[in-house]
C-alpha cells in the first residue's frame, strides 16, 4: 500500500476504521503519548525537566500520557490543562493523577526550572486559530526559548499565532502541515510514528500518494547486462534561444546522467551551445518535425530556454508522437491544450501553471495540489507543478514529493529535471511513474549535495549516486 498524506478528516476517518475494525482508540493514544514521551528522550538526552501544556481533546490526551511515561522514567513533569477533558483523555488524565502528578490550569504557567515543553494544546481538532488563554500560552513558550516537541502539530497551525517546535511526532500518518509551508516551518524535525494503526485503517487511495523511498526504488529501470546505447532510451532535448544557452544543455546532462543511452540536443541554428562532448547536435534553420526525426528519440523534452521560440518548437516535437516532456517555453496554452489524452508530461512552476490556468501564482503556490488537479483536468495530461514541494497530477491521481529543499531554488534546476523525465520517458516508463521518480530522484540528488550554494549541474553530476543509494536500500525518509 502506497503512503498517503491525510487532513484531518481522512485521520478521524481511519481512527474510526481503526475502532471499527476492534482497534481501541485508548490502545493509539497510549502508543501516541508513548512516543511523544521517547521523542523527548531521544532528542534531548541531557532534559531532564518537561513540562506539558495540554488542551481538551485527544492532542492534549497524548500529552498526559507522555507526563505520565516522563514521570515514571524519573523526569521531573509539571501539566498545564483546562477542565473539561471526555472519553480517552479524561482517561489518560485519570492514569497520569493516580501517579500523583498534579494538572495545574493553563493561566498558572510558569516555565522557571523547565528544560523541555511537550505542547499538547490542540493536533489536528483546530478549528480556529488559537486565542485567550491558548494564544497566550503558545505565545509564552515561543518566547520562552526552550525546546519544543509537538504532539502531532504544533498547536495552532496552519492559522497564527502558532506554537514552533523543534521537533514534532507525526502521528499514525503525515498531514498536510507536515509537508506544506508556511505549517511545514512550524514543525521543526519532523518524526512519524505509526503508534500501532493498522494497516487497513489508514487505506485512503482518495488522498494523494507520498512518495517513499520503496514505491519510486520499485520504479527504476533495470540496465540489463547487454544494453546499448540505442536500447535504453534516446532523449531528443529541443530548446536554445539566443542568450539561453545554458538550458538544453543543462536538460541535456540530466537525460544522460538519468541513464539515457544517447541523447540529441536540436536548437535554433547560431545559438552558441554549452560544449558537452556526449551529445549529439542537430541546429536547425526552423523547427520542423521531420527535421527532428533524425534523433531517432523515443521521448522528447522541449522547451527550456526556447524563448519565443517555444511553441514553434513544441509543435514540431509533438508532430513526433513521442512521449514529451514540456517545460518553460513551451507551457503555452494553446500547445498544451493540444496534448489531452498523449503521454506529455508538463512541468510549469506556479508562475507558468498561473499562464496555464488564468489564475495569480500566489494563489497557485498558496494551493498546490488544488492547481496541480485543476490543470490534470482542463489539459488532460501529467502534471508536475514544482515548488517546495512538488505535487504531481494525473487523472484523479494526486502525489507529493518528499525530497528537495530550499538549495534548490536557483537556476537550471528545472531544465535538469526536464531531462530527468524525458530519460525514464523514453527508457519506457508510463507518464506519471516517469514524473514521479524523476521528481523524487532530481530531489535526491539535490539532497545529497544538499546546502545553499547548489548549482543545477551539480544536481545533475549527483543522479548517478542517488541511484545507486536508492537501489541498495541507504535512503531513509526526512520523517525517520
Ligand atoms: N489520528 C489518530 O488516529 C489519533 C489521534 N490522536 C490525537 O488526537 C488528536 C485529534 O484529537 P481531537 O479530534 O480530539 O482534536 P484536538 O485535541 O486536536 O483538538 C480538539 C480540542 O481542541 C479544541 N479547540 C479547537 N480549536 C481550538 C482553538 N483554536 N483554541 C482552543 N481550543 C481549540 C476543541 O474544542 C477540542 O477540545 C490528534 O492530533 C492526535 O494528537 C491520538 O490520541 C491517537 C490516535
Ligand atoms: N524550496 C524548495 N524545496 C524543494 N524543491 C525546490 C525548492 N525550490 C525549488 N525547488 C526545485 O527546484 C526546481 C526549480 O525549477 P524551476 O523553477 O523550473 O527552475 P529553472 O526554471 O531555473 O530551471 C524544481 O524541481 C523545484 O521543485
Ligand atoms: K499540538
Amino acid at each position: 500500500m502506497g503512503m498517503r498524506l491525510f487532513t484531518a478528516d481522512a485521520m478521524r476517518r481511519a481512527d474510526r476504521r481503526a475502532v471499527a475494525l476492534g482497534y481501541p482508540s485508548l490502545l493509539l493514544m497510549e502508543a501516541a503519548g508513548r512516543a511523544v514521551a521517547r521523542a523527548v528522550r531521544e532528542h534531548f538526552p541531557d532534559a531532564r525537566a518537561v513540562w506539558v501544556v495540554a488542551g481538551k481533546g485527544n492532542n492534549g490526551g497524548d500529552g498526559f500520557v507522555a507526563a505520565r511515561w516522563l514521570f515514571l522514567w524519573g523526569y521531573r513533569v509539571a501539566v498545564y490543562a483546562p477542565d473539561g477533558q471526555a472519553g480517552d483523555a479524561a482517561q489518560a488524565r485519570k492514569a497520569l493523577e493516580a501517579h500523583g502528578v498534579a494538572v495545574r490550569p493553563l493561566e498558572a504557567l510558569d516555565l522557571e526550572g523547565a528544560e523541555v515543553v511537550v505542547d499538547a494544546l490542540v493536533g489536528t481538532g483546530l478549528s480556529r486559530p488559537l486565542a485567550g488563554v491558548y494564544a497566550e500560552v503558545a505565545a509564552r513558550v515561543n518566547a520562552s526559548g526552550l525546546p519544543v516537541v509537538a504532539v502531532d502539530l504544533p498547536s495552532g497551525v496552519p492559522f497564527t499565532p502558532h506554537v514552533r517546535a523543534d521537533v514534532t511526532v507525526a502521528l499514525a500518518g503525515l498531514k498536510r502541515e507536515h509537508l506544506f509551508y508556511p505549517a511545514r516551518a512550524a514543525c521543526g524535525r519532523i518524526v512519524l510514528d505509526g503508534i500501532g494503526m493498522p494497516e487497513a485503517a489508514l487505506e485512503a487511495p482518495e488522498l494523494p500518494e507520498l512518495l517513499t523511498p520503496e514505491a519510486m526504488r520499485a520504479l527504476l529501470p533495470e540496465r540489463p547486462g547487454n544494453a546499448h546505447k540505442g536500447s535504453v532510451g534516446r532523449v531528443l532535448v529541443a530548446g536554445g534561444y539566443a542568450t539561453y544557452t545554458g538550458a538544453p544543455a543543462l536538460a541535456a546532462l540530466g537525460a544522460y546522467r538519468a541513464g539515457a543511452g544517447l541523447v540529441t540536443l536540436a536548437y535554433p541554428e547560431g545559438v552558441p551551445l554549452e560544449p558537452l562532448l556526449e551529445v549529439v547536435r542537430l541546429p536547425l534553420a526552423a523547427w520542423r518535425a521531420e527535421a527532428l526525426r533524425a534523433a531517432r528519440a523515443e521521448a522528447v523534452a522541449v522547451g527550456m530556454g526556447a524563448g519565443p521560440g517555444g511553441p514553434e518548437a513544441a509543435r514540431a516535437a509533438l508532430e513526433l508522437g513521442l512521449p514529451a516532456v514540456l517545460d518553460a517555453d513551451a507551457l503555452v496554452p494553446e500547445v498544451v491544450a493540444a496534448c489531452r489524452g498523449r503521454p506529455v508530461v508538463i512541468t510549469p512552476h506556479p508562475g507558468e501553471a498561473a499562464r496555464l490556468l488564468e489564475r495569480r501564482a500566489q494563489e497557485i503556490a498558496a494551493h498546490p495540489l488544488e492547481a496541480a488537479r485543476a490543470l490534470a483536468e482542463r489539459y488532460g495530461v501529467t502534471v508536475v507543478l514544482k515548488g517546495g514541494p512538488t505535487v504531481l497530477a494525473e487523472g484523479a491521481h494526486l502525489a507529493v514529493n518528499t525530497t528537495g529543499s530550499a538549495a534548490m531554488a536557483t537556476g537550471g534546476m528545472g531544465d535538469v529535471l526536464s531531462g530527468v523525465i524525458a530519460a525514464l520517458l523514453a527508457a519506457g516508463l508510463r507518464p506519471w511513474d516517469a514524473a514521479r521518480l524523476g521528481v523524487y530522484w532530481h530531489g535526491l540528488a539535490g539532497d545529497r549535495v544538499g546546502r545553499v550554494g547548489l548549482l543545477a549541474h551539480e544536481v545533475a553530476e549527483a543522479l548517478p549516486q542517488a541511484r545507486e543509494a536508492l537501489i541498495s536500500d541507504a535512503v531513509r525518509p526526512f520523517w525517520v
